[in-house]
C-alpha cells in the first residue's frame, strides 16, 4: 500500500485534491487520480492536481518553463490529462505561498499550455492566462458562431463559438430572461460538429454591462460549480459577439460557486478569484 500526503482545496468551489511530489513523486495513474477525486471512496474533487518541481516536469513543460519553478500537472476527475485549469492555478498559488515554496507577490507557474504569470490580489490571485483564440475563425467571422449546442431543458439547439482558452471550449448564449437553473447538466450536452478532443461548453445569459451568469460542463468532469477557463472563454465569446466594445474591458462572471473577475488586457485574458486550501491529511493508495 502507499501513503501519499494531499491537501484540498477550492477556487468559487471547482474543486482539487492536491498532491506534493515535492522529489517528482508519486507519479499517478489515470486510476488513481479517479480514486483519488471520488467524492464517496477517495478524498473528493473536480481534478487532480500534482505539485511538481520543474526539472520533474516531462520534457515538453520543462523546455517552455523559462523562470517557473513549479509545474501544475492537472488531471480531470475521469483520469484524463486538461492542457489547463484557471481556478486550478490560483488553488495551486495558494498552496505554494502557505507552504513557502514560493514569495512574493507575483510568480510564474508551469502548465502543459506554457507559464502563467500568477499575482496576488486583494480577492486571491490573478493569473494571465495567455492568448484568447477563435477554434475555427474564418466560420465565427462568417456565421458568428461555428458549432450548436443542446442540452437537455434548452427547447431548442442553440449556435455556439469554439474558443481556445489553451483548453477547449463551446460558449452558447441564451436569452437573458433565460433561468439557467432550469438547464440539465447531468447529461453532456451535445457540440456539433462533435470536438475532436471533446470540450468544456458554458451556457451563458447577460445579467448587465460587464456581467454574465454561467453554468459549465467540463470535458472529463461533468457539471462544476466554477470553471475559470471556461469564465474567460464565456467572456471573450459574449464581448466578441457584441463587436469588441472597447470600453468594456472589466468583466463579472457570476457561476454556482461565487463571482469570478476576467479582464481583457489586448489579446490576453486575465482571470481573477479566491482561492482556498481547507484540508491537509494523507491517503492509502488502493494496490
Ligand atoms: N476547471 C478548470 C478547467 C479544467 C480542465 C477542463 N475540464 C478540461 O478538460 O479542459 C478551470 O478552472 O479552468
Amino acid at each position: 500500500m502507499r501513503t501519499i500526503g494531499f491537501a484540498k482545496g477550492h477556487g468559487t468551489k471547482n474543486d482539487f485534491v492536491l498532491v506534493p511530489a515535492l522529489d517528482g513523486t508519486p507519479e499517478l495513474g489515470p486510476d488513481e487520480v479517479v480514486f483519488l477525486a471520488d467524492r464517496r471512496g477517495g478524498v473528493g474533487g473536480d481534478g487532480v492536481i500534482r505539485v511538481v518541481p520543474v526539472e520533474h516536469a516531462p520534457e515538453e513543460v520543462r523546455a517552455g518553463a523559462g523562470d517557473a519553478q513549479w509545474f501544475m500537472d492537472y488531471r480531470n476527475q475521469d483520469g484524463s490529462v486538461g492542457e489547463m485549469c484557471g481556478n486550478g492555478t490560483r488553488v495551486f498559488a495558494k498552496y505554494l505561498l502557505e507552504h513557502e515554496l514560493a514569495g512574493g507577490d507575483a510568480f510564474d507557474i508551469a502548465t502543459r499550455d506554457g507559464v502563467k504569470r500568477m499575482t496576488v490580489v486583494e480577492n486571491g490571485f490573478q493569473v494571465d492566462l495567455g492568448v484568447w483564440r477563435l477554434a475555427r475563425e474564418q466560420e465565427a467571422a462568417g456565421r458568428g458562431s461555428d458549432s450548436v449546442v443542446q442540452a437537455v431543458g434548452m427547447p431548442d439547439p442553440l449556435p455556439a463559438l469554439s474558443i481556445d482558452m489553451g483548453n477547449p471550449h463551446n460558449v452558447v448564449a441564451l436569452p437573458p430572461e433565460f433561468d439557467l437553473s432550469t438547464l440539465d447538466l447531468t447529461h453532456p450536452p451535445r457540440v456539433d460538429p462533435v470536438p475532436e478532443h471533446g470540450s468544456n461548453v458554458e451556457f451563458v445569459r447577460a445579467v448587465g454591462p460587464g456581467h454574465i451568469a454561467m453554468r459549465v460542463h467540463e470535458r472529463g468532469v461533468g457539471e462544476t460549480q466554477s470553471c475559470g477557463t471556461g469564465a474567460a472563454a464565456a467572456v471573450v465569446a459574449t464581448w466578441w459577439w457584441a463587436g469588441r466594445p472597447a470600453g468594456q474591458l472589466d468583466w463579472r462572471v457570476d457561476v454556482p460557486g461565487g463571482r469570478l473577475g476576467v479582464r481583457l488586457d489586448g489579446e490576453h485574458v486575465l482571470l481573477s478569484g479566491p482561492a482556498e486550501i481547507v484540508a491537509t491529511g494523507t491517503v492509502d493508495l488502493p494496490e
